[in-house]
């Protein structure tokens, strides 16, 4: 793996899995979304990965115009690397999930590598009451849900991307997913380094267990070799202790409350902001230092 500068903190600011009645610190309005990835990116996120909510009901959307007042918000106070999903919500078309992504040509984007069965439902033994009734549905459908990213809808996505300059922030859930990003790589259609994002604890994906995370590690390694950049995003309660050990092994780090809720057991997050924090400390623990945005640019080679 390619010698690392610094450890480059993403931060993963609202998300489509978690929903508004399971924390009062999800943030939902263009506001609170602005507000606390400011305050990530002032905490050292170098990489804000950004999704977008109805104001009136906090539902995961992808309209353009609800991402708008929030980015141009942030990038009057940051000079963090925008971060754009085009995973959307697992219940939305390839075709809406795009769109964001086609309207702001962000720097970097996000990429599923894969189709999967994608489990929210174990979330109803820990949460019961919802202030609306999609939030409910959200996490019941997901009994019957394949979060779907075709070989066509991944093509379609990187090479409409890449027309437009963005590169992508690789979501490997799973083994066969590196092994698909090795298949779009031999055929020319990924830049390097790759940023692979493995995404661990996810049901319907890998697990969490640190033997996951050494699996994942040692097939990127066989697959890319050095020439990679390598990202941890633990699901859960398994956000901090993930990231401890991937950045001890060399890797960046993804935290936010997209990913987790938590800040310790039975524990909400106050904010973004506080898990940005608590890594930091753990990473500067380690000796390490935090990248800023321009060093994470430089290190993905991203436009800027
Ligand atoms: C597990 C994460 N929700 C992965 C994610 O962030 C997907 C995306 O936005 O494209
Ligand atoms: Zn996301």
């Amino acid at each position: 793996m390619a010698s690392k500068k610094k450890v480059i903190i993403t931060c993963a600011v609202t998300g489509a899995i978690h929903t508004p009645s399971m924390s009062k610190h999800l943030p939902v309005t263009a506001e609170q979304i602005a507000d606390q990835a400011i305050a990530a990116a002032k905490a050292g996120a170098a990489i804000l990965h950004l999704h977008a909510r109805d104001p009136q009901n906090g539902k995961p959307s992808q309209d353009p115009e609800l991402f708008r007042p929030f980015l141009s918000k942030i990038r009057e106070h940051t000079d963090a690397v925008i971060n754009i999903t085009t995973g959307g919500s697992p219940h939305m078309t390839v075709e809406e999930r795009m769109r964001p992504v086609m309207t702001f040509k962000p720097e970097l984007a996000s990429l599923n590598m894969g189709s999967m069965n994608f489990g929210l439902f174990p979330m109803l033994e820990r949460f019961k009451n919802f202030e609306h009734e999609w939030e409910r549905e959200h996490l019941e459908n997901s009994r019957d849900l394949i979060f779907k990213n075709t070989y066509k809808d991944i093509e379609t996505i990187l090479r409409r991307g890449t027309d437009n300059g963005t590169r992508f922030e690789f979501e490997c859930y799973d083994i066969s997913h590196l092994y698909n990003l090795a298949h779009f790589m031999d055929r020319g259609l990924v830049q390097s380094p790759p940023f692979i994002q493995s995404v661990f604890g996810i049901l319907g994906g890998i697990g969490p267990n640190p033997e996951d995370l050494m699996h994942m590690r040692r097939t990127a390694d066989r697959l890319f070799g050095d020439n990679y950049q390598w990202s941890i995003l633990g699901a859960g309660r398994n956000q901090i202790p993930l990231a401890t050990m991937g950045a001890a092994m060399g890797s960046n780090v993804r935290v936010g409350l997209e990913d987790s809720l938590w800040i310790g057991p039975g524990q909400l997050a106050s904010s973004n902001g506080q898990q940005v924090s608590q890594i930091r400390t753990v990473i500067e623990a380690l000796n390490l230092e935090v990248a800023t945005p321009d060093e994470a640019r430089a290190t993905l080679q991203l436009k800027g």
